[in-house]
């Protein structure tokens, strides 16, 4: 088991999630948000998940889901977690009272002080994902965007946290040095191309992680 876990993002076809397992993933992300080159459909997910084996999570994305969407994609992705993405508090809290699933939250950062969101997470969320801020015009992840890794510096972190945002296979090792993350999240950064997961990036990113 190595030292940093990993999730990656944005899985959709066998031979991608088999290298991400294979590879020593400790969690696989099925996003379900139609504007994404990486959504899934329901029949999709289910193909997929029935792969995963039981020391690997299922984590879900998705963008402030309704009830039917979500429990939809619980069933299919047989979901163990759930990463909500521009969700409210409120509704946040709905979702894990009604899923029963542990609640990753995505918290985009630009500045030290968007860090400060993290507080009002806890009681509500098991980890927080710190993001790279999008443009209000675009995906509100797996763009390939970074923010600068020093704003973590000496925060105190209210949760378990994961660092995701712009890493890629050449750049996770120094992300673990600066950040002392303990999980790292990758989509664009083991893709060929917007949605298409690469073997060998998603191998070389987990070898970088394992070696850190
Ligand atoms: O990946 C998507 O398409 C996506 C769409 C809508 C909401 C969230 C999404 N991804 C969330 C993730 O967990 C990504 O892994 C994260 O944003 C990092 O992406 P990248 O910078 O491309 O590695």
């Amino acid at each position: 088991m190595p030292r940093v876990a990993s999730k990656i993002c944005g899985l959709s076809t066998a031979d991608t999630l088999d290298a991400a397992i294979a590879g020593g993933a400790s969690h696989v992300g099925f996003v379900f948000f139609p504007q994404s080159p990486r959504h899934l459909t329901f029949e999709k997910a289910a193909g997929l998940a029935a792969r995963v084996p039981e020391r690997v999570g299922r984590v879900g994305v998705l963008v402030d889901p309704d009830d039917a969407l979500i429990d939809a994609a619980i069933a299919a992705g047989r979901l163990d977690a759930v990463q909500l993405h521009k969700t409210g508090r409120e509704r946040a809290a709905a979702i894990a009272g009604r899923s029963k699933l542990p609640i990753w939250i995505a918290v985009a950062v630009r500045t030290r002080a968007d860090l400060d969101q993290a507080q009002a997470w806890r009681g509500i969320a098991e980890r927080i994902v710190y993001d790279a801020k999008t443009p209000e015009d675009a995906l509100p992840g797996g763009m390939g965007l970074r923010f600068d890794w020093k704003l973590l510096d000496g925060f105190a972190h209210p949760l378990p946290w994961a660092l995701s945002g712009g890493l890629s296979p050449d750049n996770v090792g120094e992300a673990i040095g600066v950040t002392g993350a303990r999980m790292v999240d990758v989509s664009s950064g083991v893709e060929s191309a917007p949605g298409v997961k690469d073997v060998d990036k998603i191998a070389r990113f987990l070898q970088a992680v394992a070696r850190s």
